[in-house]
């Protein structure tokens, strides 16, 4: 199965059009608050759209109300939404009922029953990443290996230096970076990036 690849962290229509370029299947545009990577609603939009009609555009948020996500992933014209935090099975439930979405986990929550219940929700995919979001920090693939769920994307601390070793060790639905594809907070760096997107591809 080809796996989905992912760019995260989008800032600027100069780097959506880089990632599209490059052959990413999907664009992150986080905004949550506190980011060095937030980006605002407007932006999102007209990078996202720009972008063309097959990249998908994820927004992404931290623990944010139930209202701040559904406006603005409205107001930036999102394909998808990304959910990282704590947040109750019903709050992920409802998020679906308008977007497809991308629940984070950690590796620590694939035993707690009510982390895994969300999976069973139509259009929720599961994507396991690292404890700090956007910390470039890899998660031990081996261990994660018996337990890694089918169809879930796999994030933290991917680039193009590691990014084969990954795929061909748990498999994932999908591949998600940004720390590793910067050339400052917030900036991509273009040859970081067309590296990643080739190097998931010929995995
Ligand atoms: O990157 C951030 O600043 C961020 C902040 C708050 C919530 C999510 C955030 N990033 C989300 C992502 O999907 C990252 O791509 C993912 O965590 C992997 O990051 P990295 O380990 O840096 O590749």
């Amino acid at each position: 199965m080809t796996v989905r690849v992912k760019v995260c962290g989008t800032t600027s229509l100069h780097d959506a059009l880089l990632s599209a370029e490059a052959g990413a299947d999907a664009l992150g545009f986080i905004f949550a608050p506190g980011s060095k990577r937030r980006v605002s609603p407007e932006v999102a939009r007209e990078a996202g759209l720009a972008a063309g009609p097959v990249v998908a555009r994820v927004g992404v948020f931290l623990n944010q109300g139930l209202m701040d996500v559904l406006r603005t992933a409205e107001a930036a014209r999102v394909s998808a939404v990304q959910l990282h935090g704590p947040v109750s099975s019903l709050y992920v439930r409802e998020v679906a009922r308008y977007h497809p979405v991308l629940r984070v986990l950690r590796p620590t929550d694939l035993g707690q029953p009510d982390m895994l219940e969300v999976l069973s929700f139509p259009g929720v995919t599961p994507m396991l990443d690292a404890p700090e979001p956007g910390g470039g920090v890899p998660l031990d693939w081996a261990a994660l290996r018996e337990v890694f769920p089918a169809g879930a994307w796999l994030a933290g601390g991917l680039g193009p230096a590691n990014v084969v070793e990954a795929i061909r060790a748990l498999r994932p639905a999908g591949v998600d970076a940004v720390s590793r594809l910067e050339q400052g907070p917030g900036v991509k760096s273009p040859e970081q990036v067309r590296a990643f997107v080739q190097a998931a591809r010929g995995a």
